[in-house]
């Protein structure tokens, strides 16, 4: 079985509480985008995995072998090869091994008849990583909780043109999560997002923008970019170091090229 593991967006991020676990509670609209890792699932006689485009272990810590190993546990499934092919960056802020480890869970549901319903995939999602639980539902939600509590929401851009940077810049979730400021009373996100785009900017933030604009000023220069080449909205995804650019027509990609690696989403 083979299969296309897509990437996300925050569309506004606000982290409002820390948990006594060391987790964080946060507000935020996650938003499915067409940036795709590629996973094949077969059959085999031993346990294996391999990971193309991307210098990585390919071991146990993989979020797939995780993903694998967590249903193998519960249930009786075959010996399988797991192929990765990476196309979405890592480090960030898209959601690629998440949705990578949710792409397994998925297929091998589907691929052995496990019969497990969406709630079930979730909650097995959800100990494999805060973003996992998103890639189960894979559309437009409004977050809350540590990111795996959703409602939906009615939001389509697919008369926009999406494009996604990634800059040469790697961003641990962890390490981004340590110096993040909490801030409560911020607007709530699912009004903000009613206004008309242009005015998103005034309205929709990013939490983890101030201290990694001022840890990677980089970053900061890709979003003004952004606006430069006349985005109606830009912000940094998730943890970053991704930022996305919402655009009536496609712009001249000459000065974005220079910044990173452009994706058309
Ligand atoms: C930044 C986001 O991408 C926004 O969607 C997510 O919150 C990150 O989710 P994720 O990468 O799946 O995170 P996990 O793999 O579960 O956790 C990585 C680390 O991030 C921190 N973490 C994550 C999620 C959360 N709500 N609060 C946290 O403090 C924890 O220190 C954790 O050890
Ligand atoms: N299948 C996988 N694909 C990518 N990274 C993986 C995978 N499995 C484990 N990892 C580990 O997870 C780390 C983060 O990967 P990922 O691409 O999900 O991060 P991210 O872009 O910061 O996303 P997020 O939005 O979840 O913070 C990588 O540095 C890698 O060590």
């Amino acid at each position: 079985m083979l299969e296309f593991a897509n990437a996300k967006i925050n569309i506004g991020l606000h982290i409002v509480g820390k948990r006594a676990d060391g987790y964080h509670d946060l507000e935020s609209i996650f938003y499915p985008v067409k940036v795709y890792d590629a996973i094949e699932i077969f059959p085999s006689e031993e346990y294996s995995m391999q990971v193309y485009n991307f210098d990585f272990p390919v071991g146990e810590d993989n979020l797939c072998s995780k993903a694998y190993h967590l249903l193998a546990h519960d249930f009786d499934l075959p010996l399988v090869k797991i192929n990765l092919l990476k196309g979405i960056p890592v480090g960030a802020g898209l959601g690629g091994g998440s949705s990578d480890a949710s792409h397994v869970l998925l297929m091998l549901n589907k691929q052995f008849n496990l019969h497990l319903n969406t709630q079930q995939l979730e909650t097995y999602a959800a100990q494999l990583g805060a973003d996992c639980p998103f890639f189960i539902r894979n559309k437009p939600v409004y977050a809350t909780g540590i990111g795996t509590t959703f409602s939906d929401l009615d939001l389509d851009l697919s008369d926009k043109r999406l494009l996604i940077v990634k800059p040469p810049i790697h961003i641990s979730t962890a390490e981004a999560y340590k110096s993040v400021a909490i801030r409560t009373g911020q607007v709530d996100l699912r009004q903000a997002i009613q206004l008309p785009i242009q005015e998103w900017k005034f309205h929709v933030r990013n939490d983890f923008e101030e201290g990694l604009f001022r840890a990677y000023p980089e970053i900061e220069r890709l979003k003004a970019a952004f606006y430069d080449s006349g985005a109606v909205y830009a912000a940094m995804s998730g943890s970053g170091s991704a930022v996305f650019g919402i655009f009536d027509e496609l712009p001249d990609l000459k000065e974005l090229q220079k910044l990173g690696h452009v994706f058309s989403a």
